[in-house]
């Protein structure tokens, strides 16, 4: 079972309000004293990989403004993730970083040097969460003006992943790296080639600038699941991120997939899948049942309604609360949309229930009890959805998965689904989930090798 802990560096991730908890410590996600122990924590309890999410801009359109994301601390104020990185790797031995960083707002040659360099001080344990956002907010302070249309932003990953593939996998030819003192050569130029790119969207003619690490391009993760986003993922994707309310709803997007693997020119098994869970755990299931309680007392469902805002670029605070939701065309986040409308279409979900449910957990389910009752069900949403793991999330990062540490993770190692023991304590974060340090040879970025 692939585990991963799906976080984000801000006091408020994705249970809204939830910093007045009297034990939220939400100042923690500041403190990199605690990020070091929450690392070496979740590596104990078997996770393969810290998931950071991330954004660039203030969730603005709930009822035209960002008031209610600021007064909350809604995923507001925020840290870069990727600066944490080579601290909590440093004080680690296995698991992997997956941290999102978006096509649309990043120039492509210097994210290949940044995600290169922390492969090699990673030893190999970097990911990167490609992402094309939704947030005008973001486009705007980067002097980007407008969003990209939907699937335009899409086709322009496109092109943003043919560069990066020819930096990391192109640049140096194997035996580039000479070293010989005697001869004077360092590198071989014969053997260190430009990137020679001239695109719609980028030109980068120049090599890259770092020699591969580990795993050459760093594990590809990516969380769009709209139709478009789905073509992407099954191009480009080792992971795919999901997110959805039932089983039955992730489901089909697990079985929409291999058929885009198909027209992707990939195998079925090139890619593995994940969805998100809120995970509150304890002692008893009466136990988990009343902190979950605890913690609905301290919720905001104007904040749910604004991050809901901010994904999708629809303002739901004009509506009435009885209002039912529906599958409008958008140039936000569709995933986030279609969670609740074709995703679900047994169900009529209303402004109330939208605010209601994503007040905790955001678009996941939550799941209560004991160790043995939390095991239990992810290995039913695990059957059920097809997946091959979770992105596991928390209400309150201190207090939840050091109960998931406790009464999980013994419960899932005595079934045998952590992968602890299976690799070497040092390999890379590929190798640990695919088996291979290096992109396979049916990726499309293996083609730009030299
Ligand atoms: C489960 C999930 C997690 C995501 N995490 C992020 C994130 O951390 N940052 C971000 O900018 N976008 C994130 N996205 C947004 C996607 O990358 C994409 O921009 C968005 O979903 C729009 O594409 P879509 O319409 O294909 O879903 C996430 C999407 C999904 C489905």
């Amino acid at each position: 079972m692939l585990l991963c802990a799906l976080d984000m560096m801000v006091p408020t991730h994705q249970t809204t309000g939830i910093w007045r908890h009297p034990d939220a410590d939400v100042e923690q996600y500041r403190d990199l004293d605690f990020w070091i122990r929450h690392a070496r924590l979740l590596e104990a309890a078997g996770f393969d990989a810290m998931f950071f999410a991330d954004v660039a801009g203030v969730y603005d359109v709930f009822d035209g403004s960002g008031a209610t994301a600021i007064r909350e601390g809604m995923q507001y104020p925020m840290l870069d993730p990727l600066l944490a990185v080579s601290a909590l790797a440093a004080a680690t031995e296995r698991i992997g970083f997956g941290v999102t960083a978006s096509v649309s707002y990043e120039q492509p040659y210097l994210l290949a040097r940044r995600f290169a360099t922390l492969d090699h001080l990673t030893r190999g344990r970097i990911a990167w969460n490609i992402v094309t956002s939704y947030q005008r907010s973001a486009t705007e302070n980067l002097g980007l003006g407008d969003l990209v249309p939907h699937d335009e932003r899409y086709d322009r990953a496109d092109e943003f992943m043919d560069v990066v593939y020819a930096l990391w996998e192109g640049t140096f030819a194997p035996g580039a790296l000479v070293a010989d003192d005697e001869a004077g050569v360092y590198l071989d130029p014969e053997r260190v080639h430009g990137a020679g790119h001239e695109g719609r969207w980028f030109s980068v003619p120049g090599p890259g600038l770092t020699l591969p690490g580990p795993q050459g391009t760093p594990f590809l993760f990516q969380a769009g699941s709209s139709p478009r986003g789905l073509e992407f993922a099954a191009r480009h994707a080792e992971a795919l991120f999901f997110s959805g309310t039932t089983p039955e709803n992730v489901r089909r997007l697990t079985d929409a997939l291999p058929a885009h693997l198909e027209r992707a020119g990939r195998p079925w098994d090139a890619i593995r899948t994940i969805t998100s869970v809120t995970v509150v755990a304890a002692e008893t299931d009466d136990a988990a049942r009343a902190r979950l309680d605890d913690y609905a007392r301290h919720v905001d469902e104007d904040a749910a309604l604004a991050l809901f805002a901010g994904w999708t670029g629809l303002d739901l605070a004009a509506l009435s609360p009885d209002d039912v939701l529906e599958d409008v065309p958008i140039e936000g986040n569709r995933s986030a949309l279609q969670s609740f409308t074709s995703m679900d279409p047994d169900r009529a979900w209303t402004v109330r229930d939208l605010a209601a449910f994503m007040a905790i957990g955001a678009r996941g389910p939550v799941i209560v009890g004991s160790g043995e009752t939390v095991a239990d069900e992810l290995e039913r949403w695990a059957a059920e959805a097809g997946v091959d793991g979770f992105n596991v999330d928390y209400a309150l990062r201190g207090v939840d998965l050091p109960a998931f540490a406790e009464h999980v993770s013994p419960v899932l190692r005595e079934r045998g689904h952590l992968r602890e023991g299976d690799r070497p304590a040092s390999g890379t974060l590929r190798g640990r989930i695919l088996g291979t340090a290096t992109l396979r040879a049916d990726h499309p970025g293996a083609a730009f090798r030299r």
